[in-house]
């Protein structure tokens, strides 16, 4: 469970983020969506610890992140695994040495328990067939999948994606939403997923938050987010036509 208490920050002076405060269940896909510039990526820096917020504090299980040592600190952020918008894939490494850079850079494993936790991450996400493949040489739906295998190569307790969706066709992102889903339950991760996707939204959202210029306006179930009375949030869903038509 990650638990995000009374989050400001401010870039010269101006706050983006204006007191957020959310739990995100462990074993659940927690989603946060709204409008560009709302303050979404930062939140999520914010989380990681690759941006310091000017108030708060972010829970790991307990664990303050802001409030530890340096070596806490380290010790959390292996147990986080990203997914970065766009996939993040070294274009001169192969699909599998692109898995394997975690393990290269953070533990002492052998090349052995390295190959056998590579092989294992990409068969759980079907791409052990493409494993000497170049990036340049795989689709975006593959690249994500690339992505993904690297993410949990660590073994995370926590996965944060960013936009997993963006750049892929609706059938593909249906594709990439489940996987994420199946190995979020299956290992029992907190998920955190930043989306504009509003098929995600409906189809994964054990847990969504909605951001409106900095403020948390809106929190709940797939299930209850179309019947909201928050007028700013049933603005950004009814922007979709899909979603407009559904409501008529
Ligand atoms: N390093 C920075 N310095 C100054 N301003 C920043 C910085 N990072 C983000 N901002 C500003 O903070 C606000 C929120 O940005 P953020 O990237 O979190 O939006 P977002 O909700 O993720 O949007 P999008 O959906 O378009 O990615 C924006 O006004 C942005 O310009």
């Amino acid at each position: 469970m990650i638990e995000v208490s009374n989050i400001v920050k401010a870039f010269s002076g101006k706050e983006v983020l204006k007191g957020i405060s959310a739990t995100f269940q462990k074993g659940q896909t927690n989603l946060i969506i709204g409008g560009s510039g709302t303050g979404k990526s930062v939140l999520l820096k914010c989380m990681i610890g690759l941006a310091r917020p000017d108030q708060g504090n972010v829970l790991y299980d307990g664990r303050d992140f802001y409030n530890s040592d340096k070596d806490t600190q380290q010790a959390l952020r292996r147990e986080m695994g990203v997914l970065f918008q766009g996939g993040a894939l070294f274009d001169s490494k192969t699909v599998e040495e692109n898995v394997r850079f975690p393990l290269d850079m953070l533990t002492d494993q052998s090349a052995q328990e390295k190959q056998d936790r590579v092989a294992f991450c990409l068969q759980r996400v079907g791409l052990e067939a493409a494993a000497k493949r170049m990036p340049s040489e795989i689709s975006g739906g593959m690249k994500k999948r690339v992505g993904i295998a690297r993410a949990i190569v660590m073994n995370p307790i926590y996965l944060f994606c960013d936009e997993p969706n963006s750049g892929l066709d609706p059938l593909t992102s249906v594709k990439i939403d489940e996987l994420i889903k199946e190995i979020t339950e299956e290992y029992q991760i907190t998920t955190i997923i930043i989306t504009h996707d509003m098929n995600s939204v409906l189809e994964i959202g054990d847990n969504i938050t909605f951001l409106y210029q900095g403020n948390k306006l809106w929190e709940g179930e797939s299930k209850d987010i179309t019947r909201t009375n928050v007028p700013e949030l049933r603005e950004f869903l009814f922007s979709n036509k899909l979603l407009r038509e559904m409501q008529n």
